[in-house]
Order: structure tokens, then sequence, then C-alpha cells
């Protein structure tokens, strides 16, 4: 199978009050086409910073060594057209005085070259796809008019109408509560599955990115911890840390039975 990228010897620094903070450093990983690869890590540990390294959303200060390759496009990656980004709160990448239906339109105009007319029928395609309620009607809404979860949709909606190759999540599912969060893992799921998406899922829980995921990599300090296939991983980590992450997280389900 084609790769949909490489990544090679990727390290980051950032720079802050004159200190620099090496936030990746010396990451190998591969992401396979139409792969679920979860990324996790506690806080800090360096999973957004590699998003945005793959997006080429980095600040200009950032310091990037390393390499980044995409060999089935065989050219750099635009963002939206072959990236799909899915953020934590959907209040920040939806605009607050545009109607749901147009944001996701703009995507497919700007991206697929479609007129109004078809986007506006592909947005309406993508709503319903998302599992909202009457997408005709709800394309006119905006964005304060629908619940945290319905936003996400939304976002996600706007995410895929370029039809990326990749979708990235980063902790997509973290400001919602449990039902709605387990809900939109099995819709992210689902949607990159019909469409032979590749998914980079960022997460600090393990049971979110082992329900989600074909295979997990562990990052910890900015460093490739371990990375395998999720079944394999959860049931025979080979690092200590792995375990650790493993272990604290049984505990926490532990107490809340
Ligand atoms: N713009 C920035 N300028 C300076 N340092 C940064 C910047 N962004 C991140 N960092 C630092 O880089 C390191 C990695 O941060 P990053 O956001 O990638 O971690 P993360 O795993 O996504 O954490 P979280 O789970 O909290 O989102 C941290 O030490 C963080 O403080
Ligand atoms: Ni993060």
């Amino acid at each position: 199978m084609t790769p949909a990228l490489n990544i090679h010897r990727l390290s980051v620094t950032y720079r802050r009050d004159r200190q620099e903070v090496e936030a990746l450093s010396g990451v190998d990983l591969d992401v396979g086409a139409g792969e679920k690869l979860a990324i996790i890590g506690e806080s800090g540990s360096g999973k957004s910073t590699l998003a945005l390294a793959i997006a080429g959303l980095l600040p200009a200060s950032a310091k990037i060594a390393g390499r980044i390759e995409w060999p089935s496009l065989g050219r750099p990656p635009v963002n939206g057209r072959d990236i799909g980004f899915v953020f934590q709160d959907p209040s920040a990448s939806l605009d607050p005085v545009m109607a749901v239906g147009e944001q996701i339109a703009e995507v497919a105009r700007a991206h697929r070259g479609m007129n109004w007319r078809q986007a506006y029928a592909l947005a309406e395609e993508l709503l319903a796809r998302v599992k909202l309620p009457e997408p005709a009607a709800l394309r006119k809404a905006y964005p304060h008019q629908l619940s945290g979860g319905q936003k996400q949709r939304v976002a996600i909606a706007a995410a895929i109408a370029g039809r990326p190759g990749l979708l990235i999540a980063d902790e997509a599912t973290s400001a919602l509560d449990t039902i709605v969060q387990r809900d939109i893992v099995a819709l992210i799921r689902q949607l990159v599955d019909e469409d032979g998406t590749s998914l980079l899922f960022i997460t600090h829980d393990i049971a979110l990115a082992s329900e989600i995921a074909n295979r997990i990599a562990v990052f910890r300090n900015g460093q490739l911890v371990e990375a395998g296939a999720t079944e394999a991983l959860v049931a025979s980590p080979q690092q200590a840390y792995t375990r650790l992450l493993l272990q604290a997280h049984l505990g926490l389900e532990e107490t809340v039975r």
C-alpha cells in the first residue's frame, strides 16, 4: 500500500522567551493510505506539534529539521484539499457570522472547483452524512444556534468537504461529554472508512484511541516511545511507559465502577 505520508527524523524547536523548547525530536513515523493512526501521550508530549508540522501550520519562529514526504501526492499538500483538520474547539474553526452551510460550501468551492449551487448541494449532503437533522433547514443556521456536539459535526463536514486524503483530529472530542464523544468518534470512523481517508487521531485517552485506531503511536517528551497495531500494543506493550499509561487508564476505569 502506498503510504499517505512518511515522516523522517522530524524535529521541531520552538522559541519562547529566548529559550529553545524542543517539542519533537527525531520522529520517524509513516501513515498508511486509509490507515487510522492514533497519537497518544500526556500533555506537552508534542502531539499537536506533530499535527501542525504535517499540516504546515507551525509558527514561522519554529525550527524544523527532518522531512515529511507525501509519496502519493508528488507535490506539497494543500490544506483543505489534501488535509482536513478538526480541532478541539469547533467555535474556533467556525465563523460565527456565516451560516454553517455556506462555510462547508466555501471549502468545496475553493478546493473542488464547484459553483455555489453544486457546493450548497454538497453541503446539504455532508450535513446529512454527519447525521445532523433536517440538513436543508440546518444549512442556514449560525454556529451559535447549535450545541457543542452539533458544531463539531459541522466542523467535521467542513474538514471533509475538500475530500482530503488525510484527516487530522486534534483532541476533537475532548471538550464534549462522554456520550457525545463516543458518537463523534463513531462518526469519524465511519466517514474515513467510507471515503478511504487516512486518519490521524490525536488524544490523551488511550481507550478512545483503541476504539478508533488500527495503530497507536505513543509519544513522550517529544519522542516516539513505540508504535504498533492497536490490539498488540494494548495486549503487550513493549515499553514501560506504555504499560504505565495503560495501567493509569485501567485505574481510572476501576474508580468509576
Ligand atoms: N507556539 C509555541 N511556542 C513555544 N512553545 C510551544 C508552542 N507550542 C507548543 N509549545 C511547547 O512544545 C511542547 C509540545 O507541545 P504540544 O502542544 O505539541 O503538546 P501536546 O502533546 O499537544 O499537549 P496537549 O495534550 O496539552 O495538547 C510543550 O512543551 C509546549 O509547551
Ligand atoms: Ni495538543
